[in-house]
């Protein structure tokens, strides 16, 4: 077997976004290093997730509109869909071949494709089609990301299953889709697939969709998703073989379907990566002691970066940790830098988001909830979206904005403004100052707001969002 040995700076393991981002960090201070990938490169993100999924939603979007502008029921029709679909890939490929593009011109030829593992925490082995190359490293980012979890539980249905993974790659699609697990992969997928004409089934163990964690929210998002496809919750789903298919059953619901995407979570890869043996310290779910600051592992010149953190699993944050994990690995004492304020979004259009804390963390009595419903918003109503809902949550005593949770037409956008003022520290009172158009959606922040000023202890004695000058 051949063998070669590197020696470099840094070693970096995985060219998804967490390790690009690392990478420009190592080229920044122009230090030696190794790429390593196992291939294909493109990225989760443009090639199976983010960017597909939306191209995907958009595309679904834009059929709904045709069907009810033209008071048409949503129909299957194979051929037309898997040339939409088709479409839809050949989009996906351009953002897939700028990502990859993206890898071979930063790294050039230190790109090492193949497979790595740890022979201790400095010294790795990369295997490509039975060569292979020892790289010894002094310090080493870890950014080999996640996979689809597939319990073996679906072992007897495996051959009518996909994940995301596989998804994208449908040649032909089928007209009927089961979709175990509501996360965000789920429900986006699930509507997007609807609104192209599929008949889908969705299931969760969960009485939440898309993790909402705010019971109100929740209970609308509910009952304005299931108009398009069918929700199961709160309940085990049972899958067997069935006809050319599966057969779903829960409770004494049955549906049965062509194909089943499992989308029941992601799992970090480094499970493959010989962690325990070469010496990595691991808690019970195999992931080693790391600060969330530095992306440092405890006590090790090794830092870890993306969803391989089995953490805060978001495209914004794999490349915040890739630019952490890459500058401290060239630097003698790492620093600590500030994370950002939470925020998720599921673009469902309309899209349920969670921003800063969840109800769930925070205390009741030291919480106010301001509240604002689509029906008062006139711009909502306009849109037709009447049952969009948005609740802000602030600390009792000042005001401060703590978190915010809402299903509203074009949320992402509210939600943004929402994490910004969040991560400001604004209070209820100083973010009303700011100037709100009319008729927008943003004014159902403004209603929130004024109804968490309207429950303060102390009230102010001048009108809503005012400041006043001193003139003298
Ligand atoms: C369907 C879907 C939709 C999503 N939508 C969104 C969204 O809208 N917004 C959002 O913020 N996030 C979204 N995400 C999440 C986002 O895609 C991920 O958080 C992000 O892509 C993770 O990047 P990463 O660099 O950690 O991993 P990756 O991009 O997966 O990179 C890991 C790399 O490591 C390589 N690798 C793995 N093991 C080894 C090994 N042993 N040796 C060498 N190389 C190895 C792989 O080949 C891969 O190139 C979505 C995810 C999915 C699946
Ligand atoms: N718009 C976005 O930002 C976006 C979109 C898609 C994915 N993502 C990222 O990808 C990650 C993975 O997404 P995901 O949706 O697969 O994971 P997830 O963890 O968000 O959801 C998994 C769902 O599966 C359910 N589940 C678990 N076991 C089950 C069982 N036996 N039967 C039925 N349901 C079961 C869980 O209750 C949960 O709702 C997300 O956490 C997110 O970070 C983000």
């Amino acid at each position: 077997m051949d063998q070669k040995t590197i020696q470099t700076d840094v070693a970096i393991i995985g060219a998804g976004t967490a390790g690009l981002y690392a990478l420009r960090e190592v080229r920044r201070a122009n230090k030696q290093f190794v790429l390593i990938d196992k291939g294909p490169l493109g990225t989760t993100c443009a090639r199976v997730g983010c960017m597909p999924s939306k191209l995907a939603l958009h595309e679904g979007a834009l059929q709904k509109r045709q069907q009810n502008t033209e008071n048409k029921t949503n129909t299957f029709d194979a051929d037309k869909l898997n040339k939409t679909w088709a479409r839809l890939q050949e989009q996906r490929d351009f953002f897939a071949n700028r990502a990859s593009k993206a890898a071979t011109s930063a790294a050039k030829d230190q790109l090492l494709t193949g497979n790595a593992r740890f022979l201790t925490p400095t010294t790795l082995e990369v295997s490509n089609a039975g060569q292979i190359t020892l790289v010894q490293a002094k310090k080493v980012i870890i950014a080999n990301g996640s996979r689809p979890a597939i319990p073996a539980w679906l072992d007897p249905v495996l051959e009518h299953t996909i994940s995301t993974d596989e998804l994208f790659e449908l040649k032909e699609l089928p007209s009927s889709i089961g979709i175990l697990g509501l996360g965000a992969i789920g429900m986006e997928m699930g509507l997007a697939l609807s609104r192209l004409g599929i008949k889908v089934v969705g299931a969760d163990l969960s009485p939440a969709i898309a993790g909402i964690a705010d019971p109100h929210i929740n209970e609308q998002a509910i009952a304005r998703f299931s108009q398009e496809m069918e929700l199961w919750l709160g309940q085990p789903t049972a899958v067997s073989l069935a006809d050319k298919g599966v057969l779903l059953q829960s409770g004494n619901r049955q549906a049965k379907v062509d194909l089943l995407l499992a989308a029941l979570g992601r799992r970090p890869n480094l499970d493959a990566l010989n962690l325990q043996a070469a010496g990595f310290p691991l808690n019970e779910k195999g992931i080693p002691a790391f600060n969330p600051h530095t992306m440092q592992i405890t006590g090790l010149p090794v830092f870890l970066a993306g969803d391989c953190t089995g953490s805060k699993t978001l495209m914004h944050e794999a490349s915040a940790e890739g630019s952490i994990a890459g500058f401290n690995a060239v630097q003698d004492n790492p620093v600590c830098f500030k994370r950002m304020q939470s925020l998720g979004i599921a673009f469902s259009d309309p899209d349920v988001f969670s921003v800063g804390e969840t109800l769930g963390n925070l205390k009741e009595h030291n919480t106010i909830t301001g509240k604002a419903q689509g029906t008062n918003n006139g711009r909502a109503r306009v849109l037709h979206e009447e049952n969009s809902l948005l609740h802000i949550y602030a600390d009792a005593q000042s005001g401060t904005l703590l978190g915010a949770a809402g299903m509203t037409a074009r949320g992402e956008h509210l939600a943004h403004l929402l994490a910004w003022a969040i991560q400001r520290q604004e209070t209820a009172a100083s973010l009303l100052q700011m100037p709100f158009y009319h008729p927008v959606l943003e004014e159902m922040i403004q209603s929130a707001l004024q109804d968490i000023v309207r429950q303060m202890p102390v009230q102010s004695p001048y009108p809503f969002g005012l400041s006043v000058l001193n003139c003298n």
